[in-house]
């Protein structure tokens, strides 16, 4: 089988002013469907520059990252970003919802910005699979932060997408909402049969994960 998304050497390196910063020092890493999939190493060992070239949010500076046999890096910005809306769902620390869209319509952005017509079954699958069946037409501010954190899930899930990408998804919240959010991300990648791509200093949280991939100084252990 075919990985879905590959690295291949991919170095990154940060200049701020004369001095550079070796992020990623040649890092391959094949992401294969229907997989979970945690990336784990101390504060500024690459995790989050590894996710940001993954997910095609930034370009490594040698290597390559190829999504379904496509070079993100030859890619023409509009066709990347057409790219990541429609294949790559991402979730992050802070939940990034409109504060004067209700629920349903902060779901809903990813598909009217691609001019799409919502599937009314898909957005009542997801919304109740995260338990936000009776939430349509709340405001964020309405919302405690695990529940905030669900629909930022439940908009990452809306174009159904093929990998979730997910950077510290739970650090704003208390372990009760934590080890809950962990729990409705994982039933619903199997549900929707997606590939989850997860950073994490939260080693209970990494452990969920089919492979555990180790990070250290900008290599994979
Ligand atoms: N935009 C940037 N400009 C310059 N240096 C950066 C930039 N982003 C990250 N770095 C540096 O690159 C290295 C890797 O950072 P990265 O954020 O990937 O680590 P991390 O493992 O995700 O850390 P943390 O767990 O603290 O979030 C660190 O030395 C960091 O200081």
């Amino acid at each position: 089988m075919d990985a879905l998304l590959t690295a291949k050497k991919v170095k990154k390196v940060y200049s701020i002013g004369e001095t550079k910063v070796h992020a990623l020092k040649g890092v391959d890493l094949d992401i294969y469907e229907n997989t979970f999939y945690s990336i784990v190493g101390k504060s500024g060992s690459g995790k989050s520059t590894l996710l940001h070239l993954l997910s095609g949010m930034d370009k490594p500076t040698e290597g390559r990252v190829v999504f379904q046999g496509k070079d993100m890096g030859n890619l023409p910005d509009k066709e990347l970003s057409r790219m990541k809306r429609k294949e790559f769902g991402f979730v992050f620390q802070a939940y990034h919802l409109l504060p004067e869209l209700c629920v349903l319509e902060n779901v809903l952005l990813p598909v009217y910005l691609d001019y799409g017509e919502p599937d009314q079954n898909h957005v009542d699958e997801v919304m109740t699979c995260l338990g936000l069946q009776d939430k349509y037409y709340k405001f964020p501010s309405q919302l405690s932060g695990g529940e905030q954190q669900r629909v930022a899930i439940a908009r990452a899930l809306m174009n159904k997408p093929r990998i979730i990408f997910a950077d510290e998804p739970t650090g704003n919240l208390d372990q009760e909402n934590s080890d809950e959010v962990i729990e409705l991300l994982i039933n619903s990648s199997l549900r929707f049969h997606q590939s989850i791509v997860l950073v994490t200093h939260d080693m209970d949280i990494a452990q969920r994960a089919d492979r555990v991939v180790h990070i250290k100084d900008g290599v994979l252990s």
